[in-house]
């Protein structure tokens, strides 16, 4: 602590012709305006800027050349005669600023320094505490899809991420895709990740859905894990993954940073954040199917997409139009779910606390998680499950939702699940029992207020380690007679079917998962909760400080 708040340099140097103490620690960067009376005015407020070495993105001596320089938003900043005679004995230091709703934008601040000196002692100063940070990334891969969300992946990248990695002095290998699953193919077998400090997707959720398939699949491979095993405890990824958003619900994005903005992204890559996140591996009969960080949903979200799929030339309206046709088709499906509770952890699905950056309660869960599996691996007869008991629970849903985080998005800002975690190794299943179409509305209308979406005698929400699935026509005839009518007949189980779906043949018996946006083959599954198998340049939403907006002059 001492140690990071010792003193190393202490000048006066120039703002735009106004005088100010500059002050650098191990920690943080302050310019605070010389005041030439000690008495008090209230017409001009002490001015104080404290920088943290951490959020600096990087320092530049000014030259010529810099004097007419493009600012941020790509216009040109004309600089006056006196003003470039200035700079010319200047440096530069671009730093990260907080502005409303968790976006975050490159300012830079201009010390005038006519000691030359003194001025390159101040920027290499700089440069060794940006040096001594850690875990900034130095050499990124980078894909981008092209056709994703509004198809702006390429400009997006190109305008407004690429700038600020070159001032950062991150290099990047850039690939744009050229077909689906050809970033996911690249990761699996050809990509050289020695070279890399992480791995950067410019698209939607479905672009880092392939990213975490490459990744994912590459480290047990490497590390001899046999990734279709759903027992197997799966090696963590050592690559951070960061998310550039540019697709049409971009949901990872938005729970692990709070905003989709291209530009808030990219800063958080370049200050190297590290946030862990679970992730779900989804089984059928002892094969592996695919891998989810976010929403697996059978019911409303799965038609949702099927329906979806065949709209994509709308771009992201494709999900309302859907989601209103399948409001209105109003299909319930018949199974049965068995789920394994999440015991010994903190944390309910009805918390009033939500996941923040830093959070407690994935620090305390991950921790307790990691020294089980360590134990079961030492004590081999000991099976990680038996520590809970499974329960089962049969019925008729609209909705079999298994949240792993929040899946907070535009169009839901709290989410499927709003007190889920990211990385406390759960994932909540939420019920949504056959109700009528009113009060589906009124559960759906709670997700995008205040009320609560879970208090509702129709639905029920767990907090899950491991679930499973099976649609009421997999269940074996034995099972059917005991579910529905003892030892009644088959023709007294079809007499059933009928009467709950009527001769007009609308009604079909399955619906599909939907499995972060992309649709899965089959509909009885076997999940289980992988506790912070990846890692991405994210710190998690960060709690709005006090007064930040009065404070903030890019709170517009
Ligand atoms: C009346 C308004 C009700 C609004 C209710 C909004 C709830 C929205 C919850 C969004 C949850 C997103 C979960 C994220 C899943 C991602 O892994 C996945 C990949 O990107 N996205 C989707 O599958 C995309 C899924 C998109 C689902 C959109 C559902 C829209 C429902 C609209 C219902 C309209 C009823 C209107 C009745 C008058
Ligand atoms: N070059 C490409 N051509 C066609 N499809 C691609 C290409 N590159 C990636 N894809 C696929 O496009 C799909 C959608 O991409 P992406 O996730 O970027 O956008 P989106 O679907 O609009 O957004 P979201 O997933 O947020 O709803 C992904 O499943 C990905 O596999
Ligand atoms: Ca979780």
């Amino acid at each position: 602590m001492e140690r990071s708040g010792r003193l190393l340099l202490l000048s006066e140097l120039r703002i735009r012709n106004t005088a100010y103490d500059v002050s650098l620690t191990r920690s943080v960067l302050t310019w605070k305006r010389r005041t030439s009376s000690p008495v008090y005015h209230p017409f001009r407020p002490s001015v104080h800027h404290s920088v943290s070495v951490s959020e600096i993105i990087s320092v530049r001596e000014e030259d010529e050349e810099n004097i007419s320089r493009r600012r941020d938003d790509g216009s040109w900043k004309k600089i006056k005669e006196s003003e470039g005679k200035d700079c010319r004995q200047a440096f530069t230091v671009l730093y990260v600023e907080r502005c409303r709703q968790h976006r975050w934008r490159c300012a830079e601040v201009t010390f005038t320094c006519p000691e030359g000196a003194l001025r390159q002692h101040w920027v290499s100063s700089i440069r060794e505490q940006l040096a001594a940070v850690a875990n900034r990334p130095k050499h990124l891969l980078i894909y981008i899809n092209p056709y994703g969300g509004k198809r702006q992946g390429k400009r997006i990248y190109e305008q407004k991420v690429a700038p600020l990695f070159a001032a950062a002095g991150v290099s990047t290998d850039v690939i744009v895709t050229e077909y689906a699953n050809h970033a996911r193919d690249h990761l699996r077998t050809e990509a050289e990740l020695k070279k890399y400090d992480g791995v950067v997707c410019v698209g939607g959720d479905g672009m880092f859905s392939e990213i975490i398939h490459g990744l994912i699949w590459r480290t047990q491979i490497d590390g001899g894990v046999d990734p279709n095993c759903p027992d197997e405890t799966l090696l963590t990824c050592s690559l951070r993954i960061g998310i550039i958003p540019a697709g049409s619900t971009d949901c990872i994005c938005f729970a692990t940073v709070g905003t989709n903005d291209p530009v808030t992204s990219a800063l958080h890559i370049i200050v190297g954040d590290s946030q862990p996140m679970d992730v779900c591996s989804v089984h059928h009969n002892n094969a592996f199917l695919r891998y989810s960080v976010s929403l697996l949903g059978y019911g409303f979200y799965g038609d949702v997409l099927t329906d979806s799929e065949r709209k994509r030339w709308m771009g992201p309206a494709r999900y309302d139009l859907s989601g209103l046709k399948m409001f209105l088709t109003h299909h319930y499906y018949e199974g049965t779910v068995s789920y394994l509770p999440a015991r010994g952890i903190i944390g309910t699905p009805r918390d009033a606390a939500r996941c923040r950056s830093g959070c407690a309660v994935c620090q305390h869960n991950g921790q307790l998680l990691t020294e089980r599996s360590e134990k079961y691996e030492m004590d081999e007869t000991s099976d990680s499950e038996s520590d809970g008991e499974w329960r089962t629970i049969r019925g008729k849903f609209l909705a079999i939702n298994a949240a792993s985080m929040s899946c907070a998005c535009p169009r839901s800002p709290k989410g499927l699940s709003p007190a889920a975690h990211l990385a406390d190794g759960t994932t909540d299943l939420i019920l949504v029992r056959k109700c009528s179409r009113f009060d589906f509305l009124r559960h759906l209308l709670r997700h995008t207020s205040k009320d609560d979406q879970f208090d509702l005698t129709f639905v029920e929400v767990h907090r899950v380690r491991r679930f499973r699935f099976t649609p009421r026509h997999c269940q074996s005839d034995s099972d059917l007679e005991l579910d529905l009518l003892g030892n009644a007949s088959k023709r007294q189980i079809f007499s059933q079917i009928c009467r709950d779906h009527p001769a007009c043949g609308c009604a079909p018996a399955y619906s599909c998962w939907n499995c972060d946006g992309e649709i899965l083959t089959h509909t009885a599954i076997d999940v289980r909760v992988h506790c912070q198998l990846i890692k991405l340049f994210a710190r998690g939403i960060e709690e709005p400080a006090v007064f930040e907006d009065l404070a903030n002059p890019c709170a517009i």
